[in-house]
């Protein structure tokens, strides 16, 4: 580890880390310019976008059209009503192989906010027989939050047809439910089980299966167990089996091939995972109540757009939140202890932008798709659990999560921040180690002072 002219942090040998991508020098566009609102930021942001779509090396971009991918005229009506214009690398390339006939299972992946859902939703409304009241696809993702974030999409491009849903996620359906024949269930594993085995829904129709970050849902560290108890339950032989995420290590991909055999393949590069438009800081505290000092000095430019804090333990998220909530900040905190009803609306409250800030744990590590997200605090880092239990200070740092925690930020060719807190040996070694498996600079920030800060970060966001 090297630090450069400017006292930043470099990488030992350039080697480690090939250079990052130089943000575009971006034509000054007339109208507002600066980040200092969100109308203004989202303007810069559809300038960007139209440029990227039209660059053969973003991840963004497609050689054809919407049409050109067979999509039925009720499904491209809703798309373009969602205000998509071209699909994206990843849209393009997966949509003719999942549409094809007969139907073939499919493993994808493309980096975070790069429009992975809706090729599924595509994928799931195109098999539909409409003239059918059964349940005939099945999506499942790791957490509520992400469930619900699903069915909207799939409400929205499937506003022109006659699609029915129903959730499968934790007090949603009265206990005393006999029959769901909704066309697509969307869930998470466990309560996808229990309506199954229930036989709440009748599996007997099922033609697609879904899992949305599939290296999670299939880690035996994770949902694995759960998600293959619901294959289990699928009939045989008569199913689409369809895994998207952005990260697939090496220990779920051969289980993954397994899980959906002879599946068309669609992979990315290790030095490929995470999207250059997000620009990835650290900073060096002194100990952890300087973390949180900062945290709190950081305030004014959290609040600029929306941020989310990322911590290792509930009880973090939430004494931070009580503290700041004391000092009269305006902030939320979000995590699986909290009950559904509250969860859904925090997180509904933020996504409609009535709080600014959202304190949390990995539970909406990934998927969350918020765009006016600019930034993300790695309050600790992500570390690996240890076999059997929780993670520990010595545990390596959990390199997946770490992609998608910062893959909440930068959506879709969006400008975004991450920032990392160390404030030891062991946490800088941690992120070095980040550093050197995701091939990206971090790059240090001062910590006191405010001015600086605060022009880096805007800086980064042009
Ligand atoms: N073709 C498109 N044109 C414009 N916007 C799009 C297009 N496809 C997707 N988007 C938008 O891009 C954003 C990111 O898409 P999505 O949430 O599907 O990403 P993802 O690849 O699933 O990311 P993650 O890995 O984080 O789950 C969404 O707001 C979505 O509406």
């Amino acid at each position: 580890m090297q630090k450069d002219a400017d006292g930043f942090y470099t990488p030992a040998s350039k080697e480690d880390a090939p250079a990052e991508a130089k943000p575009e020098e971006k034509e000054e566009k007339p109208g507002p310019s600066t980040n200092s609102d969100l109308i203004s930021s989202t303007f810069e942001v559809s300038v960007t976008l139209a440029d990227q779509q039209a660059d053969v090396n973003s991840p963004l971009y497609s050689a054809k059209t919407f049409e050109e991918l067979g999509l039925h005229q009720d499904l491209l009506k809703g798309i373009y009503e969602m205000g998509f214009s071209k699909p994206s690398k990843i849209q393009e390339r997966a949509l003719p192989l999942l549409l094809s006939n007969p139907p073939t299972n499919m493993i994808g992946q493309s980096q975070s906010g790069t429009g992975k859902t809706a090729a599924f939703v595509l994928t799931m409304l195109s098999r539909i027989d409409y003239s059918k009241n059964t349940t005939q696809a099945i999506c499942l993702a790791p957490s509520r939050e992400l469930a619900r974030q699903i069915m909207t999409v799939i409400n929205s491009m499937g506003k022109f047809t006659q699609v029915q849903t129903e959730y499968a996620i934790k007090d949603n359906l009265p206990r005393s439910a006999t029959r769901v024949t909704a066309h697509i269930v969307v869930g998470t594993p466990g309560t996808m089980t229990d309506l199954m085995r229930r036989k709440v829904i009748d599996v007997s129709g099922i033609k697609v299966f879904v899992l949305d970050e599939a290296d999670n849902m299939l880690d035996q560290d994770g949902l694995g167990d759960q998600t293959l108890r619901v294959k289990n339950l699928l009939p045989r032989n008569q199913v689409q089996i369809i895994l998207f995420s952005a990260t697939f290590p090496d220990h779920v991909r051969s289980f993954a091939s397994k899980f959906a055999p002879n599946a068309n393949k669609i992979e990315l590069q290790k030095e490929e995972l995470s999207v250059d438009s997000i620009r990835q800081f650290y900073m060096d505290c002194k100990d952890e109540e300087h973390k949180y000092e900062i945290l709190t000095t950081l305030y004014t430019l959290l609040t600029i757009g929306q941020s989310i804090i990322f911590c290792q333990h509930r009880h973090t998220a939430d004494r931070i939140s009580q503290k700041m909530t004391a000092q009269g900040h305006k902030v939320a905190s979000l995590h699986g202890a909290k009950d559904a009803s509250e969860r859904d609306k925090i997180i509904d409250n933020f996504r409609d932008g009535k709080e600014k800030v959202l304190i949390t744990t990995n539970v909406i590590a990934r998927g969350i798709d918020i765009l006016q997200v600019n930034m993300v605090v790695n309050y600790d880092l992500p570390l690996m659990s240890e076999r059997g239990g929780a993670p520990s200070e010595d545990s390596r740092p959990d390199i997946e999560t770490y992609i998608h925690r910062i893959g909440r930020t930068g959506r879709f060719g969006r400008k975004g921040i991450s920032i990392n807190f160390v404030h030891d040996r062991k946490t800088w070694q941690q992120m070095e180690q980040i550093e050197k498996a995701t091939g990206k600079q971090i790059i240090r920030i001062e910590t006191n002072d405010l001015d600086v800060m605060e022009e880096k970060m805007k800086k980064a966001l042009k």
